[in-house]
């Protein structure tokens, strides 16, 4: 199957995921992985799948930013980095791939996500999903004590941030906003989607790093310069 159809298989799964989890959200715990995706991998989706198992999440959505506040160079066009996530989430009937912020016009904002999908899902609970890394810029984000309100934030450990410097900055954080954050530590994948960025430039190998239907997506629409000389 070409990789053009599988993308066009894996909407036709998410629309039905969706339509169930529309149906039946009422008193489900909903985590959220918001993210530029640029690509997604496998320390993504390992990281959620820990996650899920240790709070009994129900359902796990997974979020791409459309226009990120916070990354000031070139991303990749969203409608490609949210097929990418369509592709990985396909398998798994509790992974949800939710175009929320791709559809949306401008800047796309944490608070305005959490405060769109508290409207339109009241009887969920949901939970943020950050790495410690994005947990120690939160103060910078966008009204962050309403996104403390509108949501209970679970930081996860990463490769290359402290443990201590992100276990400071919860502290902070709750005692300042009266914010629920949960730590928890994750079994460590030290990959990122800067590593994999430039791995595909120099002409490396991605595999086992990305889910291979992304690994194909990748090569066939020639991202992060694949095709290049
Ligand atoms: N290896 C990892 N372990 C734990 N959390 C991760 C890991 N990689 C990414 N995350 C978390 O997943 C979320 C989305 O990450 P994002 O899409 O920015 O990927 P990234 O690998 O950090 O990308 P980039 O290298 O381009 O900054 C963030 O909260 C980030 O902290
Ligand atoms: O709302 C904000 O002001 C804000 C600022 C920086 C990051 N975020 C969110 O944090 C999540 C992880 O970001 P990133 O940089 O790791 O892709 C993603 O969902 C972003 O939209 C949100």
């Amino acid at each position: 199957m070409s990789i053009y159809d599988l993308v066009i298989e894996s909407k036709f799964y998410n629309n039905d995921k969706i339509a169930d989890f529309e149906n039946n959200y009422d008193g489900l715990r909903v985590g959220v992985l918001g993210g530029t995706f640029d690509p997604i991998h496998y320390a993504h989706l390992a990281t959620v799948e820990f996650i899920r198992c240790k709070y009994k999440l129900d359902k796990i959505i997974f979020m791409p930013s459309g226009d990120p506040p916070h990354k000031l160079w070139n991303i990749t066009n969203k409608y490609d980095r949210y097929n990418m996530v369509l592709l990985a989430v396909a398998k798994n009937k509790d992974f949800i791939a939710f175009n929320t912020e791709i559809e949306k016009k401008g800047k796309t904002y944490t608070v305005d996500t959490l405060r769109h999908l508290k409207k339109n899902y009241p009887g969920a609970e949901f939970f943020f999903i950050t790495g410690a890394d994005a947990i120690c810029d939160i103060e910078e984000w966008k009204d962050v004590e309403e996104n403390f309100r509108l949501a209970t934030f679970i930081a996860a450990t990463r490769p290359g941030i402290s443990l201590l410097r992100a276990q400071d900055q919860i502290e902070k954080l709750e005692t300042k906003y009266n914010a629920n954050i949960i730590s928890v530590y994750v079994p460590s994948l030290d990959i990122s989607s800067t590593y994999i960025r430039d791995q595909l430039k120099r002409g490396n190998s991605v595999r086992y790093l990305v889910p291979e239907n992304v690994e194909r997506y990748i090569y066939e629409k020639n991202l992060y310069g694949v095709g290049d000389e």
